[in-house]
This record gives structure tokens, C-alpha cells and sequence, in this order.
């Protein structure tokens, strides 16, 4: 993250999460804004982001924010994101930004556009870093170093504010894409949506075994499922609001994924380890190309405290059959 010239004058944030926090933080390191000013629903959530200093002022309530401002993100659970773009709507500054964060796009377009004057610019975006962890002490201003930041515009968008948007999150350190919002959801479903209810499904599942002890699956969990249950301690309020927003692109891939593990399922009862076999050298095949894409766009290391970004040498080709 450089220093540079600033992108926007003010931009208000409604919501100061992890997101939130996190792109304040970012937004200040790179002073890719001149001002930010926050604000939380709670007064013990404003009291802490006062504290931790993220932000230039503190105020109660979305209207103050969002006054004068000439980016508003509103970085909140999908399904609060109408009511608020409602309740902000009349007092948006002439030619403002609004954008989000949220996990789904369409919703979030259905829910905000209708309330949004037609002074401003209206593009929604989706970060596609993050961790488990909520609430504004969880937000590090690397998060979005070398993570890609998806743009999904309406059709009819300003391309001069959807550009500057771009070079924001390009200044927070992210890679920037531009796809609707219906494509989106289809390739987040299957890329994270589908992923976080099966470690949802999981944890669960392990939990309410009969036979083997809550302590037992603890005491042996191997990495996978080690892996499994930080997932499955993401935020309840925003995974709700994900799979009832995203609902039919999740069925879609649900239904696929389904199929596959009656096959999978199959091959076990049968014996048939050439179908397993097969199957795992094709997944680590597909392991192998997204390791090989994290390498050869590797950023510089700014001191990541989260995030899977593969640093780690691919390993060559190796199968155990050829010991
Ligand atoms: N957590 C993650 O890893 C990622 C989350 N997102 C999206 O970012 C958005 C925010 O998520 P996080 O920052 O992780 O959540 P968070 O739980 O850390 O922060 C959410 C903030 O929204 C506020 N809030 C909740 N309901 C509200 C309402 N009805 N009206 C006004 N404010 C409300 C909370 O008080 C809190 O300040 C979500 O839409 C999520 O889908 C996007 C990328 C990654
Ligand atoms: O913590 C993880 O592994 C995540 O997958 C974080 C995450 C959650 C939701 C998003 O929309 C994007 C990223």
C-alpha cells in the first residue's frame, strides 16, 4: 500500500465491522481519502471505534454520516442493506458514490437502487477477503492486499465513478473485477456460499454424534476439520442473510454438489478405488492451478496477519504409487 493522492474527499461508513474497520484502516494507511467519519448503531460500538481511532469522527446516526460525504460504503449484513439506503436515500450528497460490501450483489441491487436518488452513483461492490472474526477490534488494514474486490455496476452505471471506485479499491490493495450481479452470486455460491454450509454442516454433524464425545472430536481433529470449524464460527446474522439472499444459486450448486457425493458415496460401497483414485487426482490437479495463479500474482508481504494466500512452494508431481 502507497501513499497517494486522495481518491475521494469524505467517505462515511455505515457499519464498522471487519469490513468497515478494515477499510478505514486501509483507506487511511494509503490516504486514498481525505476524511472518514463512522457510525455504528449501538453507543457502545461507537465508543470503541472512537477509541481505536480508525475513523476521523464518530456520529450517531446513518443521516449525520452520510452528510457531505462523497463515498458512502455501507458495510452491513445483506439484508439490513435496504432499510438503510432507505433511510439514507434523501440525504446523499450530489454526485456521491454508494457502494457496499456484501457476500451477494443481487439482493443488495434489488433492495438499495429503488431508494437512491438519481443524483448519485450506485455501485456495489464485493471484497472477497475476510476472516471469521466480526465487529470493528477484528478489521486490519492488509486485508485486502492482493484479494480481488469485485465491481458489479448496473447496467446504465457512470463508467467515470465506476472507475474511480476501482482505483480506490485498487489503492486498498485489491484486485479489481467488474461482472453483474446475477454472475457474481452464481461463482460465490459454489466458491465460498456452498464451502461455508458444509462446514456449517459438518461441525454440526460431529457434534451431535452419539457414539463418539464432543472431547474426542476436539482432542483428534485433524486439520481438515480443524479447518472446518473456523469456518463455522463466522458470523450467524451475516450467513443468514447470504443463503436467504442467494437462495436459488445456492440450490443450484447444492443439487450439483449432491449428485457428485452420491457418486462419491458410491464408489465407496463399491469398493471402486479407481473411481476414488481418479476423482482425487482430478481436485488435486485443481488445487495445484490455484496454487500456481496465487504465485505468479503474489504481492509483497505486508505483514498479513489472516488469509490463506498461498506462500508455500508448489510441491512436484508426486504420487505414492511410484514409492
Ligand atoms: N466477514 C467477512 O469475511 C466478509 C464479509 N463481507 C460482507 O460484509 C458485510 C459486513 O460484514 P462484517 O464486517 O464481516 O460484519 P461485522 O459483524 O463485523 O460488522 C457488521 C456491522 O454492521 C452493523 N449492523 C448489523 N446490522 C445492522 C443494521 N440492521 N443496520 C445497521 N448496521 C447494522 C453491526 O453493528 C456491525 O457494525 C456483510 O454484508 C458481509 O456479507 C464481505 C466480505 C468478507
Ligand atoms: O474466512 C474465510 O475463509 C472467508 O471465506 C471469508 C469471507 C467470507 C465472506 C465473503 O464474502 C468473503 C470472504
Amino acid at each position: 500500500m502507497t501513499i497517494q493522492k486522495p481518491i475521494y474527499n469524505r467517505l462515511a461508513l455505515i457499519g464498522t465491522g471487519l469490513i468497515g474497520g478494515s477499510i478505514a484502516r486501509a483507506a487511511r494507511a494509503s490516504g486514498a481519502v481525505k476524511s472518514i467519519v463512522a457510525t455504528a448503531r449501538s453507543p457502545e460500538t461507537r465508543r470503541r471505534v472512537a477509541e481505536l481511532g480508525f475513523a476521523d469522527q464518530v456520529v450517531e446516526t446513518n443521516i449525520a454520516a452520510v452528510e457531505g460525504a462523497d463515498l458512502v460504503i455501507v458495510s452491513i449484513p445483506v439484508g439490513a442493506c435496504g432499510p438503510v439506503a432507505a433511510e439514507i436515500g434523501p440525504y446523499l450528497a450530489q454526485g456521491a458514490t454508494v457502494s457496499d460490501v456484501g457476500s451477494v450483489k443481487k439482493s443488495v441491487l434489488d433492495d438499495m437502487a429503488p431508494h437512491l436518488p438519481p443524483h448519485v452513483h450506485f455501485v456495489p461492490a464485493h471484497p472477497v477477503a475476510g476472516t471469521e472474526n466480526s465487529g470493528p477490534d477484528a478489521g486490519f488494514a492488509e486485508l485486502f492486499v492482493n484479494r480481488w474486490c469485485i465491481l458489479t455496476p448496473p447496467e446504465d452505471a457512470d463508467a467515470k465513478a465506476v472507475e474511480r471506485l476501482a482505483d480506490f479499491w485498487t489503492a486498498l490493495g485489491a484486485n479489481v473485477e467488474t461482472m453483474t450481479a446475477s454472475h457474481h452470486d452464481l461463482v460465490l455460491a459454489i466458491t465460498s456460499h456452498l464451502p461455508h454450509l458444509i462446514a456449517y454442516t459438518i461441525v454440526g454433524t460431529a457434534n451431535e454424534l452419539g457414539e463418539v464425545t464432543e472431547s474426542e472430536v476436539l482432542k483428534f481433529s485433524a486439520g481438515g476439520f480443524r479447518d472446518f470449524t473456523r469456518i463455522a464460527a463466522s458470523d450467524p446474522t451475516m450467513w443468514r442473510d447470504i443463503f436467504l439472499t442467494n437462495k436459488n444459486a445456492v440450490l443450484e450448486m447444492l443439487g450439483e454438489f449432491q449428485e457428485d457425493l452420491s457418486q462419491l458415496t458410491r464408489a465407496i460401497r463399491r469398493g471402486d478405488g479407481e473411481a476414488l483414485f481418479d476423482h482425487f487426482t482430478r481436485t488435486r490437479a485443481i488445487r495445484r492451478g490455484i496454487l500456481q495463479i496465487g504465485q505468479d500474482s503474489a504481492a509483497p508481504d505486508f505483514g498479513r496477519a489472516h488469509g490463506p494466500l498461498p506462500t508455500a512452494p508448489i510441491p512436484a508431481p508426486y504420487s505414492s504409487d511410484a514409492d
